[in-house]
């Protein structure tokens, strides 16, 4: 089995290897419960029954060793044979006593006949001293893996799972929280390990910053971007209110640092101007990161820039309040997942491209955006990167000598999606005079209302937890 196989099945609550219908033995009996408690909730009953078993022929299954399955088979054929009108006929309690009532009832427990005999003649046997059998019908058996827990829709039972990159108090948390409202954030410490994170089936989204109003583009975003193979399936716009924090008691006069990501940085620099501070700036790698050094470290000579929500999370005081330079600052992000959506045309999608050209000249920038604008397609944005593995062309012109031009990669983003044929036709026109060319993904615009800028760039901790929006 594949590595991505396999963590799509541990991960599967429905999924239990080698579990086969007939498991009315004392093994099963234990193999029921275990499944049982993993229906309801409970991994540790599940782990802890899953210590290695040196008889365990079968390591990395249900812990049921092949010495169990025996001694199950040859406990079952004896006691079962019991039958109806026998003890067995009555469920009784681990004491001996009928149960009042289950506590862990199954949703599909009807009570009624079937496989209910089997389990009163198993838990009849149960009196007579087998122990705490406390099983399950075998309807509740886990159903088989189908094509659709194959799919790229997430979630197999729990919250999605949610990459971002700095800690809690981040934006790019709150962007998570926004994207996926129920989701488990996932903080990385780097662009690069969300990615990572994605790919390996350790977060089933990324939710990755790739431009700012006052900033501009997130470039290493771009980049990653190529070098990976995830797919662009949504987009958020955040507003972006930035505090000044400091520890309790520190004033502004006492400081001659800020720290903060450098993007936040240069969101503030001529507010921290404006305020008349003397302070040095410091990079960090998020901004939330930032006000947990000031604070784990007892910095009072430093401050950070980052959210109202790191300054309760890590303990410190607000000195200023929405100090970025302009009050309408918003940062962008981009969900990516392994697999891409199905594109759609019955709401506002937004299509990214990149793409690179071999031939010499402008005039190949102009005819790809003249196959846009002859089709009504409105561009939102573009950015060139540089071309990693070709970054200089010579070009040689006998009279003149040797013209050394920098080559790039195009990032495009057009309001129209792939399931839109003026799009199919604009790329088919495109593919003819470009070298390289690739859809990052098509997606539904980010059309929330410009809401108010301060209350949602300090948001409210954004749940922890997510759930996928319709569209991806
Ligand atoms: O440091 C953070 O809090 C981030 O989420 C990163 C980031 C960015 O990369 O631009 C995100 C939004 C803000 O524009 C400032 C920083």
């Amino acid at each position: 089995m594949s590595p991505m196989a396999a963590a799509m099945l541990s991960s599967h609550p429905n999924v239990m290897p080698n579990v086969t219908a007939p498991a009315a033995t004392a093994g099963s009996a234990r193999l029921l419960l275990l499944l049982r408690r993993r229906r309801h909730g409970r991994p540790q009953a599940v782990r802890s029954i899953n210590r290695p078993d040196p008889s365990d022929p079968f390591p990395g299954t249900l812990g049921i060793s092949r010495v169990d399955w025996k001694a199950s088979c040859a406990f079952l054929s004896s006691k079962a044979a019991a039958g109806p009108g026998s003890s067995s006929d009555k469920p009784l309690s681990p004491s001996g006593d009928p149960p009042a009532a289950d506590p862990e009832p199954d949703d599909d427990d009807d009570g009624k006949g079937g496989n209910h005999r089997l389990s009163a003649a198993i838990n009849g046997v149960r009196t007579a001293g087998a122990g705490a059998l406390d099983l399950v019908p075998i309807s509740n058996l886990p159903r088989p893996l189908t094509i659709a827990d194959l799919s790229p829709a997430p979630m197999h039972g729990s919250r999605l799972r949610v990459a971002y990159q700095g800690v809690p108090g981040a934006y790019s948390e709150a962007a998570a929280g926004k994207a996926y409202p129920n989701c488990e954030a996932i903080p990385c410490d780097q662009f690069e390990v969300a990615f990572q994170a994605v790919e390996l089936w350790i977060a089933d989204r990324a939710v990755l910053p790739v431009e700012n109003s006052l900033g501009g583009s997130i470039h290493r975003n771009y980049d990653l971007l190529l070098r990976h193979r995830l797919h662009i399936v949504g987009e958020v716009q955040l507003p972006v209110h930035h505090c000044l924090l400091a520890l309790p008691g520190v004033r502004k006069e006492y400081l001659t640092r800020v720290m903060s990501h450098p993007q936040a940085l240069a969101q503030c620099e001529l507010t921290l101007t404006r305020l008349g501070l003397n302070v040095t700036r410091e990079a960090f790698d998020d901004t939330a990161g930032a006000a947990e050094h000031v604070a784990n470290n007892g910095l009072r000579d430093t401050a950070a820039i980052a959210s109202a929500r790191a300054a309760e999370l890590y303990g410190l005081q607000v000195l200023a309040d929405g100090i970025q330079d302009d009050s309408s600052n918003v940062t962008r992000f981009v969900m990516l997942a392994r697999e891409p959506i199905i594109p759609r045309t019955d709401r506002p999608f937004k299509t990214s491209i990149v793409f690179a050209h071999d031939r010499e000249g402008t005039s190949v920038l102009f005819k790809v955006l003249s196959a846009f604008a002859f089709r009504d397609i409105s561009l939102t944005k573009i950015e060139s990167r540089p071309h990693r593995h070709r970054p200089i062309r010579l070009v040689d012109d006998a009279n003149v000598g040797t013209a050394k031009h920098f080559e790039y990669m195009f990032y495009v983003d057009f309001e129209a999606s792939m399931a839109d044929t003026r799009a199919q036709n604009a790329l088919a026109e495109i593919q003819e005079f470009t070298s390289f060319l690739r859809v990052l993904g098509s997606y539904p615009m980010d059309m929330t209302p410009w809401g108010a800028p301060s209350s949602s760039t300090n948001p409210p901790p954004p749940p922890p937890s997510c759930s996928a929006p319709p569209s991806s």
